[in-house]
């Protein structure tokens, strides 16, 4: 197991966003969370990512105890998130982007893009445009963000999230505004990086095109675990009825 969490806790004013979950993400898989709206999928991304402290329970990465490090240091061991929306810097290129450093997310626009262009390295550089061709978007290399369809923004979050050489890449809902077609692609991407050794752990609304991908389902209902499994799992009575009831 990549990724492990014991009784994960986390509250906000009495109210039990996470409420002692439990979960192992195994190594070089594609690990689905799903549930209805609220359910606390996004405070347990958080909570594990060092962005939410957590209340109680503990979070084990590689076989260590990550519990509660800052997002930086949880970034250096090697695991990195996605946002819900995708944040490139628009006036930038493609490539720029890619090359954009991940690791502190508190500096600033114009440190970043400095230190970039003065310590450009000739791998770094090659290393972004494996990348983006693998990913198919090497088309675009010198369009700017701005220009690029939802789903492309997704690939180009992708393909920075792979510049990090992160074991373990968490995502907030990667096919929120994707259309079909491109989804299906990109998910076949992240199934052939999981195949290459990566890890993901992904949050995701739309089962119909992401459940036959993956590998592991946990079902969240009201901040708890309610069910986990492979693909069936949404076939339980209990995960039909927290849907419902949603
Ligand atoms: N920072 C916060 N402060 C107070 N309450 C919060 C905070 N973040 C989340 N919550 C609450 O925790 C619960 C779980 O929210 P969360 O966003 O984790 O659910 P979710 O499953 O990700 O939902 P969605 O699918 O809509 O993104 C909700 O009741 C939400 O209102």
């Amino acid at each position: 197991m990549i990724l492990q969490t014991y009784n994960l806790s986390k509250f906000f004013e009495g109210l039990r966003a996470l409420d002692s979950v439990s979960i192992s993400v195994p190594r070089e898989s594609l690990t689905l969370i799903i549930g209805p709206n609220g359910s606390g999928k996004t405070t347990f991304i958080n909570t594990v990512t060092g962005f939410y402290r957590a209340d109680g329970g503990r979070v084990e990465f590689a076989g260590k105890d990550i519990t509660n490090f800052p997002p930086h240091r949880i970034f250096k061991e090697g695991m990195v998130r996605t946002f819900q929306i995708p944040r490139p810097f628009k006036k930038l290129t493609v490539i720029e982007n890619m090359l954009m450093p991940l690791e502190n997310p508190g500096e600033s626009l114009r440190g970043a893009i400095l230190k970039n262009w003065v310590d450009f390295e000739s791998d770094a550089v090659e290393k972004a445009y494996d990348i983006l061709e693998f990913l198919n978007i090497d088309h675009l290399t010198f369009e700017r963000a701005e220009t690029l369809s939802g789903g492309q923004l997704r690939l180009l979050e992708i393909g920075k999230a792979l510049m990090t050489d992160a074991k373990l890449i968490v995502m907030d809902e990667p096919l929120a505004g994707v259309a079909p077609a491109l989804a299906h692609e990109i998910l076949k991407k992240i199934k052939e990086l999981c195949d290459a050794g990566k890890t993901f752990l992904i949050v995701e609304h739309r089962l119909d095109i992401i459940l036959d991908y993956a590998d592991k389902v946990y079902v969240m209902g009201n901040g708890r675990l309610i069910a986990e499994g492979g693909r069936e799992v949404i076939e339980k009575p209990e995960v039909v009825e927290v849907y419902l009831g949603a």
